[in-house]
C-alpha cells in the first residue's frame, strides 16, 4: 500500500494549495486483502498524526485517548466531543493514511438510528473517513445501516475494551472452544453486513487465523496474529510513553526517558542559570 500515491492535481478557490498526495480509500483497505499487511497506527494529536501518516495506511483516533490522554480508568467515559476534537486535529495534520475515528460507549449501542446520528456528525466535525464500532452479532444490523447510508464501518471483535464491566478484565479471549465459536461468529456477522475490515484484539492466534481465512474483508490484529491482514498498535504504546502496556505491546522507541531527560536538563540548565544563554536573549533596541 505505500506504492499507491497518486498526483492531485485538483485546484480550487476552496483548496487553493492541494496535498500533493492523494489519500487512500475506504476501498482501497478494503481491496489490500490478502497482500502487503496493513499499517495501522493510533493518533490523537496533530503532531503525531503528522510524524506517523506517511508510514501507515491508516491512522486510528482510538478511544485509547481516554486512558492515555486523559488518564481516564478505561474507554467506558469517553464522550463524542473528546473524540471530535482529537479526530479533527488527526485529519489536520494527514494526507495520507485512511483516518478511522472510534465511536466511543454509549453513542451507538441503543439503536441503528442513534448510530447513524452520532457517527454522522463525528464524520462532519472532524473530516475522519471512517467510523469504528465494538461488538458483533448484536451490533452487525447497525453495520448495515450505516454502511447503506454512506458511512464506512471498521468492525472490533474479540477483546472489546468498552466492554471491560462485563467481561472482568482485559485477559486473552477465545480460550474455551464455544468462546472462540462466539468471536469467529461475531466477525463473521461485521464483515457480512458490510464492515470494511475488522480489528480482532486479544484472542488466541488460532482464531485470528480462523477469521482471516473466514471472511472477504481485512483483517486487523493486536494481540492476535502476525497472520491478520494488517496490524494496529497504540502509538504511545510503541513509542514508550504510555507506562502500563500489554503482552501485545512491541516498544521500537523509549520516548517516555528521553522526555525525563531532557526535562532534567532542563531543570539542571535552569537551577545553574546556563539557561537562557546568550543565543536565547534579546538585545537592547539598536541605536537608542
Ligand atoms: N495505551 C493503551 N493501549 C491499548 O492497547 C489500549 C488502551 N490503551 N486502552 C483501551 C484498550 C485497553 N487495552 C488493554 C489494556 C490492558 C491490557 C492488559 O493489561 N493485558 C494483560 C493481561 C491482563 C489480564 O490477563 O487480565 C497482558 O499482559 O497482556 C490489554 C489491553 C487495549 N487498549
Ligand atoms: C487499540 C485500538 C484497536 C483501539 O480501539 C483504540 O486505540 O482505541
Ligand atoms: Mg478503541
Amino acid at each position: 500500500m505505500s506504492t499507491t500515491y497518486t498526483l492531485d492535481t485538483a485546484t480550487s478557490r476552496a483548496n487553493p494549495t492541494p496535498a500533493p498526495m492523494k489519500r487512500l480509500t475506504v476501498p482501497a483497505i478494503r481491496r489490500a486483502k490478502g497482500g502487503t499487511p496493513l499499517v495501522m497506527l493510533t493518533a490523537y494529536t496533530v503532531r503525531s498524526a503528522q510524524l506517523l501518516d506517511p508510514h501507515c495506511d491508516m491512522l486510528l483516533v482510538g478511544d485509547s485517548l481516554g486512558q492515555v490522554i486523559y488518564g481516564l480508568p478505561s474507554t467506558v467515559p469517553v464522550t463524542l466531543s473528546m473524540m471530535a476534537a482529537h479526530g479533527a486535529a488527526v485529519v489536520r495534520g494527514s494526507y495520507h493514511s485512511v483516518v478511522v475515528i472510534d465511536l466511543p460507549f454509549g453513542s451507538y449501542e441503543a439503536s441503528p438510528e442513534k448510530a447513524f446520528e452520532n457517527a454522522a456528525w463525528l464524520l462532519k466535525e472532524t473530516g475522519a473517513a471512517a467510523v469504528k464500532l465494538e461488538g458483533g452479532v448484536a451490533m452487525a444490523p447497525t453495520v448495515r445501516f450505516l454502511v447503506e447510508r454512506g458511512i464506512p464501518v471498521m468492525g472490533h471483535v474479540g477483546l472489546t475494551p468498552q466492554a471491560v464491566n462485563v467481561l472482568g478484565g482485559y485477559g486473552a479471549r477465545g480460550r474455551t472452544p464455544e468462546e472462540a465459536e462466539k468471536i469467529i461468529a461475531d466477525a463473521v456477522a461485521v464483515a457480512e453486513a458490510g464492515a470494511f475490515s475488522v480489528v480482532i484484539e486479544g484472542v488466541v492466534e488460532p482464531i485470528a487465523i480462523e477469521i482471516t481465512k473466514r471472511i472477504a474483508c481485512p483483517t486487523i490484529g493486536i494481540g492476535a496474529s502476525a497472520q491478520c491482514d494488517g496490524q494496529v498498535l497504540v502509538g504511545e504504546d510503541m513509542l514508550g510513553l504510555f507506562e502500563r502496556t500489554a503482552r501485545f505491546v512491541r516498544r521500537y522507541e523509549t520516548m517516555g526517558d528521553r522526555i525525563g531527560e531532557a526535562a532534567r536538563a532542563y531543570a539542571e540548565d535552569v537551577r545553574a542559570r546556563h539557561f537562557p544563554g546568550p543565543e536565547q536573549i534579546y538585545a537592547p533596541r539598536e541605536g537608542g
